[in-house]
């Protein structure tokens, strides 16, 4: 991964795609209250899953028991998304975009990733967060005023995304998902710089593609080794995407929320986002 220009003093935070994430929340969060979309599975796994303690069937059959009720979850609330009357949504998309301007840690961000939203999948609305980066761009290598934007661009069906630098809504064409991504150079020819990443807390569930997963890790990895601050990982959420705590089933692989802001409020969940953001 290139990551020229990336300094670990650097504010980074990373807006996740949240059409059908779903995140848990602590019990100890103040701010809003979690709204609960359905009852609890009967068959609510640990969150920490002990794989040592189980012999590959036993592992093989968790593993399989946990997709299959991500795939139940995906299905329930991308229907109850698709029912979501569409002022309400309207009313969401802005004060979820509202309350993320009005943060200071989004204020004080000079590098971001954020997703596309795909207004057909029900993702809650970007434009607003996109435009406002844009009209404020970094300058060259100057990381200490304005803002960097960072898109997501998949590369291959094996989970490979990469989060490429944009600087202005023209850089973007619709791939064949029907989702709008950079092409890998710009118009000059030149390769788009690359780079972004996260921390643990909340629980989420995605497209099941494992993109998002797979590029946090990687990223993680990367900036405990070369000693970066870890960005944070916020997720935009309408109301009825915030689940009560363990309905989301987890794998080891799945990589854990900082925050969610939902249209309340921003909900700080891990240490990181407690001090960064905080209250
Ligand atoms: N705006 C946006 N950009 C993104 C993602 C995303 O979720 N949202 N991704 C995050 O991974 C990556 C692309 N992955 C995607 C995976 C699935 C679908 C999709 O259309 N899924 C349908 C179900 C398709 C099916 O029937 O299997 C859906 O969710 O309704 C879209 C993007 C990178 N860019
Ligand atoms: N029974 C299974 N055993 C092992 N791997 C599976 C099984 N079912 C699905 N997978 C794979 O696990 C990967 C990640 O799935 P997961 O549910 O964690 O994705 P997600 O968190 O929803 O996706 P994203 O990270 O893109 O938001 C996918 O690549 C999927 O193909």
């Amino acid at each position: 991964m290139r990551t020229a220009g990336l300094t670990r003093k650097v504010k980074q935070v990373v807006l996740v795609a949240l059409m059908n994430q779903p995140c848990s929340i602590p019990r100890t969060v103040p701010a809003t209250k979690p709204l609960l979309l359905s009852r609890p599975p009967s068959y609510a796994p640990p969150s920490a899953v002990t794989f040592t303690t189980m012999n590959k069937n036993e592992e093989k059959d968790h593993l399989d028991g946990v997709f299959k009720q991500k795939r139940a979850l995906r299905t329930r609330v991308r229907k109850a998304l698709k029912a979501m009357d569409s002022e309400l949504r309207s009313h969401e998309d802005n004060a979820i975009q509202s309350n993320v301007l009005e943060s200071p840690w989004f204020q004080s961000s000079r590098r971001l990733c954020a997703y596309i939203s795909c207004s057909a999948l029900r993702e809650v609305d970007t434009s607003k967060l996109l435009s406002e980066i844009l009209q404020n761009p970094a300058t060259g290598d100057n990381t200490q005023s304005g803002k960097r934007l960072y898109v997501p661009r998949v590369e291959d069906k094996n989970s490979h995304m990469r989060m490429l630098n944009i600087s202005c809504i023209d850089d973007l064409v619709a791939n064949s998902m029907n989702i709008l991504e950079p092409a890998p150079v710009d118009s000059f020819g030149n390769e788009r710089e690359d780079g972004l990443a996260f921390d643990k807390s909340g629980r989420r569930i995605g497209r099941g593609g494992g993109y998002y997963d797979t590029f946090l890790k990687k990223y993680q990895e990367l900036a405990k080794a070369r000693d970066w601050t870890q960005p944070l990982l916020v997720a935009l959420s309408y109301s009825l995407q915030i689940m009560d705590e363990e309905v989301i089933a987890v794998t080891p692989n799945d990589v854990s929320l900082d925050a969610l802001v939902s249209p309340a409020g921003v909900i700080p969940i891990s240490q990181a986002a407690l001090e960064r953001m905080k209250l």
